[in-house]
């Protein structure tokens, strides 16, 4: 609760946007997940729904969870996501479509780089995967599941796969736990907003 107040103030989780989970355990895969449609400034903890490897509600009667909820279980399940934060900042919104045509947003240069996991210098370039955005969550889960697949092959010495924008949509982080991912997304946020308000000084 007090995240999405927090990523509203921020101006990150506007609205009914964004959607956020926490892994509560792993056999059976069980996954606390904000349900779908709430703004985000006033969850209450009847916002929040159980489900499981399927993105069911565990509990009868349960609100709808997340419309997003299968992205959320893809991480949880390839990529060991303990918690996920999804924004719909203006910054990742627009340099999702200034970036679409190379699918991919390369941050660096900035210290705030090794906020991330796995970055120990500003030298290091971050790559953030631009996925095509549907109302088919079906398919994008399954275009995630492939990007992690590939992720998880990339050469050694650079950062692990730790977040991806969807075009004209917004932001995913994940990490161990919810303080990871809030870290992260404060970071990305902040490197997001410098190389957009870079780009424009630039035009
Ligand atoms: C106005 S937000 C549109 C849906 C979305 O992208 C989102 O993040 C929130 O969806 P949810 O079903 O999780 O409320
Ligand atoms: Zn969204």
């Amino acid at each position: 609760m007090a995240v999405g107040a927090e990523l509203h103030a921020r101006g990150w989780s506007l609205a009914t946007s964004s959607n956020y989970s926490v892994t509560l355990d792993r056999q059976p895969l069980r996954l606390l997940v904000t349900a779908s449609g709430k703004h985000k400034d006033r969850l209450t903890e009847a916002d929040f729904v159980t489900i499981d490897d399927q993105g069911r509600a565990v509990a009868d009667g349960a609100p709808k969870s997340s419309a997003e909820t299968m992205l959320h279980v893809v991480l949880a399940r390839a990529a060991d996501a303990g918690a996920v934060l999804h924004t719909h900042s203006v910054w990742g919104t627009l340099l999702s479509d200034r970036f679409a045509s190379q699918q991919q947003l390369t941050i660096s240069g900035y210290e705030m780089l090794k906020a991330l996991p796995g970055v120990t210098t500003h030298e290091t370039a971050i790559t953030l995967p631009i996925l095509p955005n549907t109302q088919d969550i079906g398919a994008m889960a399954q275009d995630l599941e492939r990007l992690l697949a590939t992720a998880g092959q990339k050469s050694e010495g650079s950062p692990p796969l730790s977040a991806f924008l969807i075009h004209k949509h917004g932001l995913y982080t994940w990490g161990a736990d919810l303080d990871a991912a809030r870290r992260q997304i404060e970071a990305l946020e902040f490197l997001m907003e410098c190389e957009g308000r870079r780009l424009m000084a630039s035009v």
